[in-house]
Order: C-alpha cells, then sequence, then structure tokens
C-alpha cells in the first residue's frame, strides 16, 4: 500500500483487486467503492479522473449476450448494495415516454458523511424542498433541408433527409454524429433558429410549433462562447437579468438570483474577473449561467463541450444533467462524448449524413446495435463504435441502422426506468471528483417563476401555490431538504387551473421577492391553451428600457477600452494642428481663396471618413453576440441599433468639434456666427452620413470584408464631390452621378457657409487678387448655383435612408446569415 500511495495507479489495481467483483456486473458498485477509497488517499484522486473515463462500468457485454433485453443488464445489486458514504434510494417513474407530467426521479441523498463538503453537487437543490417545471416536449417529424450552395448558384445540398425525433422535457439528450452530419443545422431548426429554408413539422406538446410561442421558452447556447470581454463575471450576468427579467422582479431579487447562479455553476469566485480573462470551461458556463436567468424550461447547446478537456467536458454535461433534472428539456450536440459523459445522457440522437442512424437511451444503444449484426467490442465507448460506424469504418452499415431506426421514428429503444440508476451513477462520479477537488463544483440553479394569483384561468384570485393541494410532485435527485420552502402544488393541478399555458411553475420560494411575474420566460399564464400561449411582447423590457441598459452597457465597455476612444480623439487633436498650421490664417485672404477651397475638401472627408471607419466593424465584431442575444430575446434589434449609434454620437461630436475648433481658428475662418454653426451643421451631418454609410457596408460584410473593401464604398461618392472633376466639365451621360453624390452636397454646403451668403470682399495683401470678391471663385469653382438648404435636404434625406436601410440590412442578416 506504501508503494501505491506514490503510484496511483497501483493503487487503482490495488484496490481494484481487493474489491475484484464476482461478476461484471457488480463493477458498478466497485468502482464506486474505489472512488470512495481513493477519496481517503490522498494525492491519488488527481492522477486518475482520467481513468474515471474508461471505468468498467462503461464497457459493455452486448457482445457476449446480445439476446439480452437492454435493462435487463442493470444490476439488481446496485439498488440494495449501497457505495459506503451515501444512501440510495431509487424511486422513479419514467416508464411513459408520451407521458409529459413532472417526472419522478431517483433520490440520492447524501448520508452524513464528513467528506463530502456541502458545495459538492452531492445536494443540486440547496435552496428549493422541491419544484415543478413546465414540461415541453420537443419532436419534429420528417424534417428535411437543402442549402443552396451559394447566392447565385442553384444547386442545393441536401443535408436533412426527413429526420423524426422526439426530446423530451426532464431528459439530457444528446445529438451526436460525425462532423458535418447535419447536428447543428438539426438544432438550429429546432431551436427556431433557423427558421426557413426547411420542410417538415416541429412540434411542441404535441402541438405544430408556434415559433413566436416557442421561443420565448427556448434559450439557444451556439458553439461560439463570444462573451463582452471587457465586463466582468457579474456584471455580464447582471446585464443579461436586467434584460432578460426586466421589472418583473425586484432589484434585491435578481442580484439574489445572480448570486444563486453563481454559485452554483462554480462562478462565484470568478465574479470579478473580466469575461475575457476567463477560460474556455468558465466561458461555456458563463454563457450557459446567461440564459438561465430567466429561467427558460428548454436550453439547446451547441457543442457545450468543444474545445474542453474531458474534466472540464465532464462538469459542464454534469451541469446540464442537473438543468435536466429539474424538468428542463436540455439537447445538445457533442462530437465525442467520453463513457463517463455518455453515461449521463437520458437520450441519444445519432445522426450520420443527414440521417438518424440511432435514437434511444444511450443504454440501449449497445443492444441496438447487436439488433442489426453490430457487436460493440468489449472495454469500448459505444459512442466511439457508433462513431466509428457512423463514418464507414466497418464498412456502409448506415443504411441498416437507418432503416431498423426508422430514421428516427423507432421509439422502441428509448430509455427506461432501469436506465435513470446507471446515470445517478455517472452523477455520482462526477460529483466525487468535484468533492475530491478535480473540478470546480456545479449544481443547477434553483429557479423561480412565481405565478401571480391573477393568473389563474378560473379567475381565481387564489394563486396556484395559496390554495392548492401541497402534494409534493417530484422526490428529487440530491436536494436538501430546506423546511421553510412552501410546497409546491403538483404540474397537473397547475395545468388544470391554469390551462398549462405558463413559463416555469416551479420554486415558488421567493415568489414574495420576485413581484408578480408574468412574463417571464415571455408567458402569459391568463392565456388558455393547450399549448405554449402567446404573448404580444417578446421581450421582458420595454424598448426604452433595453435602450437604456444596453447604452450602459455600451458606455461601461467603452470606458473600459478607451484606447479606442483615446486613439479617435488624438488623431483628430493632431490632424487638427496640422491642417491648422498648413493651412495657417488663410481663411480671409483673397490669394489662398483655392487653398481654403481645399481645407473645406479636406475637412469633410476626414470627418467623414473617421465617422465611417470607427464604426464600419462595430456590427461585423459584435455580430456573433448580438446574434446570440437578440435570438434569446434579451432585446430588440431596434434597440441594439439605436445604442450603438446613439453611444457613438458624443465621441464623434467632440472629435469634429475639437477639429473645427482648431482648424477653424488657426485657418483664420470668417468669425460670423451664422458661418461658424452653418459651417459646424454642414460637418456634423458629414459624420453622421459617414456613420450611416458605415453601418450600412458594416451591417452587409463580414469583419474582413468590412475592413477591405469598405473604404471604396466612398470612392464614387468621391469621385463625383465636384472637387477633382466639376460637373460642367463632365461627359454628359455622367452629370446625373454628381447629383447623388452626398459629397457634393456636403462640399458646396462647407464652401458656401465660407464664401456664401453675400461675403464680403477678402483681403488683398499681392497687387492683384482674382478671388477678392468671393462670387467669382463660387462661379470658378462652380457653385455660384449652390444652395446651402438643398445640400442640408440632400444630406438629412441621405442619412434617414441610410439609416433605415443599415437596420434591414442587419435584420436580414441576423434573420438569415447567423
Ligand atoms: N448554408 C449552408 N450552405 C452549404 N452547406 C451547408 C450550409 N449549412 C450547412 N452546410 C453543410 O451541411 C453539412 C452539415 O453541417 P452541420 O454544421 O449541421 O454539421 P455538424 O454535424 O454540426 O458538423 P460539426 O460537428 O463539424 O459542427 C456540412 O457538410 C456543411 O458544410
Amino acid at each position: 500500500m506504501a508503494e501505491s500511495m506514490h503510484n496511483p495507479l497501483s493503487t487503482l489495481a490495488h484496490l481494484e483487486e481487493a474489491t475484484k467483483p464476482v461478476d461484471d456486473e457488480d463493477s458498478d458498485v466497485i468502482t464506486l467503492n474505489i472512488l470512495n477509497n481513493m477519496q481517503q488517499t490522498p494525492g491519488v484522486t488527481t492522477s486518475l479522473h482520467n481513468e474515471l473515463n474508461t471505468l468498467p462500468t462503461l464497457t459493455t457485454t452486448a457482445a457476449a449476450r446480445p439476446t439480452t433485453p437492454p435493462m435487463s443488464r442493470f444490476p439488481k445489486r446496485l439498488f440494495s448494495r449501497k457505495p459506503e458514504g451515501l444512501s440510495l434510494n431509487i424511486a422513479e417513474k419514467y416508464e411513459d415516454s408520451s407521458s409529459s407530467t413532472t417526472p419522478k426521479i431517483s433520490t440520492l441523498q447524501p448520508a452524513n458523511d464528513p467528506r463530502t463538503p456541502p458545495s459538492t453537487t452531492s445536494t443540486i437543490f440547496p435552496h428549493e424542498e422541491n419544484r415543478t417545471v413546465k414540461q415541453i416536449n420537443i419532436g419534429f417529424d420528417n424534417i428535411r433541408y437543402s442549402a443552396r450552395l451559394g447566392f447565385f448558384r442553384r444547386e442545393t445540398k441536401d443535408i436533412l433527409h426527413g429526420i423524426t425525433g422526439f426530446f423530451k422535457a426532464g431528459e439530457l439528450s444528446a445529438v451526436v454524429g460525425p462532423s458535418g452530419a447535419g447536428k447543428s443545422t438539426c438544432l438550429n431548426i429546432l431551436s427556431g433558429y433557423t427558421a426557413f429554408g426547411y420542410s417538415g413539422d416541429v412540434m411542441v406538446n404535441d402541438e405544430v410549433r408556434d415559433i413566436k410561442a416557442f421561443k420565448p421558452n427556448v434559450a439557444f447556447i451556439t458553439q461560439d462562447t463570444s462573451l463582452q470581454p471587457y465586463l466582468t463575471v457579474k456584471e455580464a450576468m447582471h446585464f443579461s437579468a436586467n434584460l432578460k427579467i426586466g421589472t418583473h422582479m425586484s432589484k434585491s431579487a435578481k442580484r439574489e438570483r445572480v448570486k444563486k447562479i453563481l454559485e452554483a455553476i462554480g462562478m462565484y469566485e470568478n465574479r470579478h474577473t473580466r469575461t475575457g480573462k476567463l477560460s474556455g470551461g468558465q466561458k461555456k458556463r458563463l454563457s450557459i449561467a446567461l440564459e438561465l436567468v430567466n429561467n427558460p424550461p428548454v436550453l439547446i447547446l451547441d457543442e457545450p463541450t468543444s474545445g474542453l478537456d474531458s474534466s472540464t467536458s465532464n462538469q459542464c454535461i454534469s451541469l446540464l444533467k442537473k438543468l435536466a433534472l429539474e424538468g428542463r428539456t436540455v439537447i445538445c450536440t457533442i462530437h465525442q462524448p467520453s463513457a463517463l459523459t455518455f453515461e449521463m445522457f437520458d437520450h441519444l440522437y445519432a445522426i450520420a449524413g443527414g440521417s438518424c442512424i440511432y435514437s434511444g437511451g444511450t443504454q440501449n444503444l449497445v443492444p441496438f446495435l447487436a439488433d442489426v449484426g453490430l457487436q460493440c467490442p468489449e472495454s469500448y465507448n459505444p459512442a466511439d463504435y457508433l462513431m466509428e460506424i457512423a463514418t464507414d469504418d466497418y464498412g456502409p452499415q448506415n443504411d441498416k441502422l437507418i432503416a431498423k431506426i426508422e430514421n428516427g421514428r423507432n421509439n422502441s429503444y428509448r430509455q427506461t426506468k432501469a436506465a435513470r440508476a446507471k446515470q445517478m451513477e455517472a452523477m455520482q462520479k462526477i460529483d466525487k471528483m468535484m468533492a475530491s477537488g478535480l473540478m470546480t463544483p456545479v449544481t443547477a440553479p434553483a429557479l423561480s417563476t412565481p405565478l401571480p394569483a391573477t393568473h389563474t384561468a378560473n379567475g381565481s384570485l387564489n394563486g396556484p401555490y395559496t390554495n392548492g393541494p401541497t402534494t409534493t410532485a417530484s422526490a428529487h435527485p440530491y436536494h436538501y431538504h430546506n423546511s421553510h420552502h412552501k410546497p409546491l402544488t403538483p404540474i397537473k393541478e397547475m395545468t388544470s387551473r391554469i390551462g398549462d399555458s405558463h413559463g416555469i411553475l416551479s420554486d415558488y420560494n421567493n415568489a414574495k421577492d420576485d413581484g408578480a411575474s408574468t412574463v417571464e420566460n415571455g408567458c402569459c399564464p391568463s392565456q388558455k391553451s393547450k399549448n405554449l400561449c402567446k404573448s404580444e411582447n417578446i421581450y421582458a423590457t420595454p424598448f426604452y428600457r433595453q435602450l437604456g441598459i444596453l447604452l450602459l452597457r455600451t458606455f461601461l465597455i467603452l470606458w473600459r477600452d478607451k484606447s479606442l476612444t483615446l486613439m479617435r480623439f488624438i488623431i483628430h487633436l493632431v490632424t487638427a494642428l496640422m491642417i491648422g498650421f498648413l493651412y495657417y490664417g488663410i481663411g480671409n485672404e483673397a490669394v489662398n481663396a483655392l487653398n481654403n477651397f481645399r481645407y473645406c475638401f479636406y475637412s469633410i472627408m476626414f470627418i467623414m471618413y473617421s465617422a465611417f471607419s470607427s464604426i464600419l466593424v462595430k456590427f461585423p465584431l459584435e455580430f456573433p453576440i448580438v446574434s446570440r442575444e437578440h435570438f434569446n430575446r434579451w432585446y430588440s434589434l431596434r434597440a441594439y441599433y439605436v445604442a450603438i449609434t446613439l453611444a457613438d454620437i458624443p465621441i464623434q461630436l467632440v472629435c469634429t468639434t475639437v477639429y473645427i475648433v482648431i482648424t477653424y481658428i488657426l485657418t483664420d475662418q470668417p468669425g460670423d456666427v451664422f458661418r461658424v454653426v452653418l459651417f459646424c451643421v454642414i460637418i456634423f451631418l458629414t459624420a453622421l452620413v459617414g456613420q450611416s454609410i458605415g453601418l450600412a457596408v458594416g451591417a452587409s460584410l463580414s469583419i474582413k470584408l468590412a475592413a477591405i473593401l469598405g473604404p471604396f464604398f466612398i470612392c464614387p461618392f468621391l469621385t463625383f464631390s465636384g472637387f477633382f472633376v466639376q460637373e460642367k466639365h463632365a461627359p454628359d451621360f455622367l452629370k446625373w452621378l454628381f447629383q447623388t453624390s452626398f459629397l457634393k452636397y456636403s462640399f458646396e454646403g462647407s464652401v458656401m457657409a465660407l464664401f456664401g451668403f453675400d461675403r464680403p470682399r477678402l483681403e488683398c495683401h499681392a497687387l492683384y487678387c482674382h478671388y477678392s470678391r468671393p462670387q467669382v471663385f463660387l462661379k470658378d469653382v462652380d457653385m455660384l448655383e449652390a444652395n446651402y438648404e438643398v445640400a442640408i435636404i440632400f444630406l438629412v434625406s441621405v442619412f434617414l435612408g441610410l439609416r433605415i436601410l443599415a437596420f434591414y440590412i442587419m435584420s436580414f442578416r441576423l434573420r438569415l446569415f447567423r
């Protein structure tokens, strides 16, 4: 044993030897005992966590016994032989796959084990006695999806080939398959992220999905975990809570909820860390936490474990499992689940080449494969074996699997109640790793959605948690008992009284704190409906509040990331000084009229370009974040759009003012107030138009294309600005283009402000000054007929037109190209 203390693997061997199972069915129990023993052996656990992924429980014996009914493989003794330190009480009700009532899940209560710290996940729901969660089952029937191979090409690529499936509430479902199989496409359609271009039906609780009613209930966490890098974890959570919950909850309740969630996902210690500095796993957990603040009943995640090591993946899947145990529908794609994470999934949906090759419980996979003559080798992770089959490593087998599972229609391999026990063990293993410090402990945060009394469908003033029967709806695994929580009304009772039309009907212990939440998850509890209810207002906060919060967030980010703003200011200051000294004192000199003309042109060009380029990549850079937040109903695109343009205006205003004041004084332009005002107005308007073009171009292009091609969008306007070639000298067929150039109007407006409006004679210090009279100069530069008012009207129109255009381009891009 002394030797084994220094060699973890020999310790494991020693322990395995000492506890050798009578038959392989005992291996589950033995594993738990080994784990318990490991904890008493300091220094061993850290080296062994990788071993957990290949524990004997996770291997298969189907090859030896292909005809064994799936669930009979589970050791009966598992339920009677308790691992040391844990008491196991399996109380399950999980046979009926079509049932939409709250499932009762295994109850696993921690014994008084001093080695188990209270923060570990042996207790998932520390804040509530019990919960009842809105049940949203998602089905899909004969889904086909084809993508066009290019904008101008007619060819299409068939990605999904009429797949069918069903994901139940309370289950953690995995969509697996080789790369390019169509997993993300499938989830995009199920979440509503892809709204067009597919055929077939998506069902929600047995009714064809109404996307508007469904959306408020789903949180879609994309592969891309882009976060605002300059916000701290806590700030990001609070912005999310303020936008997603709004005023339906008091500030203190929101603070408490954020704290609970951060504690639950093991991020409370990192609450003051900027999100840009988080590790990959922490970012994943935070991106899940951000969507949990309003307690969505459906969580769809695209590859939550990609880029994570096995330990962090286990932790992440454990969190998802616990969220599912609360009654949520949790669906995620996963590339190559480790044996341990594989065990935690209730339902496996495998796709290969756009067709379903398996749909059922993880424990039934091996028997399923055996049924089609594919014997999973012992010591093999069944998930790996399935992937190898899917990629034709054993020859073309997929057609056989598709036929057997009827492209997802065959439900006979779904998880049965006994399989749940197996999962509890997998959970225990993860929990033990957390308890031993191998992973940051995570739990499912206990959330709340109070249902106000006024929302009962029968008009009763009594709320569902004040007068309903107090029967416990479900016995829950891992939960702490907390005596001061109100007992819950069972979901059936709830649904009969309120028409099953609520958001999550869970965790009423914060009802007082939370206030009267009516639209959390976008639901309208007063509406009678068999399915999800429709809500007119899909956002939790009104427009002006969204705008306020987004502005605050933008200014906070600008304040933290001062470099860009500072650089803009410095560039304007330095350029102003340079131009000011270059054209020093020319403003009132007749001999320098042409140089003054050039000063006008340079000024509008510089200000327009600076406004254009400073906002050009704003939207492309934020696109992944905006796409996710907008889809998950944090805010409307209108609010975001107004916020980013409003946030930039003060900076542009200050920079433009710095430029104008310095150059105007140094170049000795006329001091008449009205000329100063006219000059400033035209320059500011030019800046706003430049900003609008930047927004429109940025909304249309990717970051790379915007950065490279963006400036070229200005070129036509520049060519026909009247500076290089005057309109009167241009070929007739090109003359009309001058009328479309906003730069021509800006230029004319600025020249008019300095030379127009009957400006008196300019000073002449030479023998002869051709441009002593400003009118002569205006005639020579083809601007005698120019009209300042027309220039203003044109610029305002272009500004408004481009703003509307940019908004619609953004909206179009968010819908079609996400
Ligand atoms: N808009 C599109 N245009 C053309 N092909 C597309 C489009 N969207 C998806 N595809 C193709 O469809 C196939 C499935 O893509 P999808 O992203 O769903 O695969 P996946 O299973 O999620 O892959 P991965 O695991 O690598 O993310 C891929 O071959 C992909 O190239």
